[in-house]
């Protein structure tokens, strides 16, 4: 079985807007199955994140629209243009975080970026422009072997953006972050997508992508298990909505409890209220009974999370997709990187 569902508007998207297209993408390392007849779109001033569970191919498909590999079938397009053929302005128009951002740990943050800038014919007043916006001027002059996590991650995100690059790509940027760190950088994500640039965040933490992306593309061995908004995936899972009563008088409580179509939906019941888990279709039915028993303001309606749609797929579509992997191991040369993998074939 080899199911893709894909979301979305059917509003026509002129070839112009379109900043990135995988088109029947597939990438095997030797005879493994990394990624296999991979489609999508990634229009302009879009934030989409890429989901999937480890291994699924999510570094697999950021590397091959940067270039750094090549896909064994298929094609994919930036700007329009063949990744295989990209020139210098073409890949100038990519930023790249990659998941473990690692510099020359003796050079300064302000001689990396310019090292950076000299690469891509930046001038360097941009270098110190981003530094001071990145809250990094005060440390310019320390050795990066000295930089926090936090601190190595704003860096790289700099490192990325430096050439106001039209699609950046976001290998796991969270990972280790405390949560203000992390709101500054989805507060520069924002930013960038305001002045149209495509952003693929490639993450496993969905609670804090949930809200800034515009859709998340599901990977699952290999495949693209589903693509779309949140709330057109919400509709195609048909995941139920969650309703939750706090503060309930005693009076309220059983009120609640005796009426059958919402005792029908409780899940859990404890001394701080009451969690209703209602199936879609049904939503607008136990309002109109939870209404008759409870003020509107002491209750709250959750829709489906993120969390909870990637679950779906990952416990329906993904576990019933064969097995790519089998016992043996074999090394492979990743040419792009340069490290050995232990790769299952
Ligand atoms: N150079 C390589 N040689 C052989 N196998 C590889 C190579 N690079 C990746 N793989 C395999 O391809 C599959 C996809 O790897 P990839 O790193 O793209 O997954 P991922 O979704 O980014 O995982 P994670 O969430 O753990 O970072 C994995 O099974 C991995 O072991």
């Amino acid at each position: 079985m080899n199911q893709t569902f894909t979301f979305s508007t059917n509003k026509p998207v002129a070839s112009a807007d379109i900043a990135v297209k995988a088109i029947n993408v597939s990438k095997f390392y030797n005879n493994f199955k990394a990624l296999e007849d991979v489609n999508f779109e990634v229009l302009k001033g879009q934030v989409v994140a890429l989901l999937g569970h480890n291994g699924a191919g999510k570094s697999t498909l950021l590397k091959l629209i940067l270039g750094l590999l090549t896909p064994t079938r298929g094609q994919i397009q930036v700007q329009g243009h063949n990744v295989g053929s990209m020139n210098v302005r073409l890949s100038l128009s990519l930023g790249y975080l990659p998941e473990n951002v690692s510099f020359y740990d003796n050079m300064t943050a302000l001689e990396l970026l310019g090292y950076f800038a000299k690469l891509k014919g930046v001038a360097l007043a941009k270098v110190h422009e981003l530094l001071a916006e990145f809250g990094l001027e005060a440390a310019k002059d320390k050795r990066l072997s000295t930089f926090s996590k936090g601190m190595r991650q704003r860096l790289g995100l700099a490192q990325a953006i430096l050439a106001d690059p039209q699609i950046l790509l976001l290998d796991e940027p969270t990972v280790g972050l405390d949560p203000l760190a992390s709101a500054f950088l989805y507060q520069k994500i924002a930013q960038l997508k305001a002045k149209g640039c495509a952003i693929i965040i490639s993450t496993h933490e969905l609670g804090l992508v949930q809200d800034q992306m515009d859709r998340a593309l599901i990977l699952g061995r290999g495949r693209m298990l589903a693509s779309g908004t949140l709330t057109a995936l919400r509709s195609a899972t048909r995941l139920p909505n969650q309703f939750f009563l706090h503060s309930l008088s005693h009076t309220q409580r059983l009120e609640v409890l005796a009426d059958p179509i919402l005792a029908s939906c409780v899940e859990m019941s404890s001394p701080q209220g009451l969690k209703l888990t209602v199936p879609q279709g049904q939503k607008s039915g136990v309002l109109h009974h939870l209404l008759q028993k409870v003020p509107a303001g002491d209750f709250s309606v959750e829709p489906p999370s993120l969390q909870s749609v990637f679950h779906h797929y990952m416990e329906t579509v993904c576990h019933s997709l064969p097995q790519v992997v089998s016992a043996d191991t074999t090394q492979v040369t990743d040419m792009a990187q340069g490290v050995k993998w232990e790769a299952a074939v």
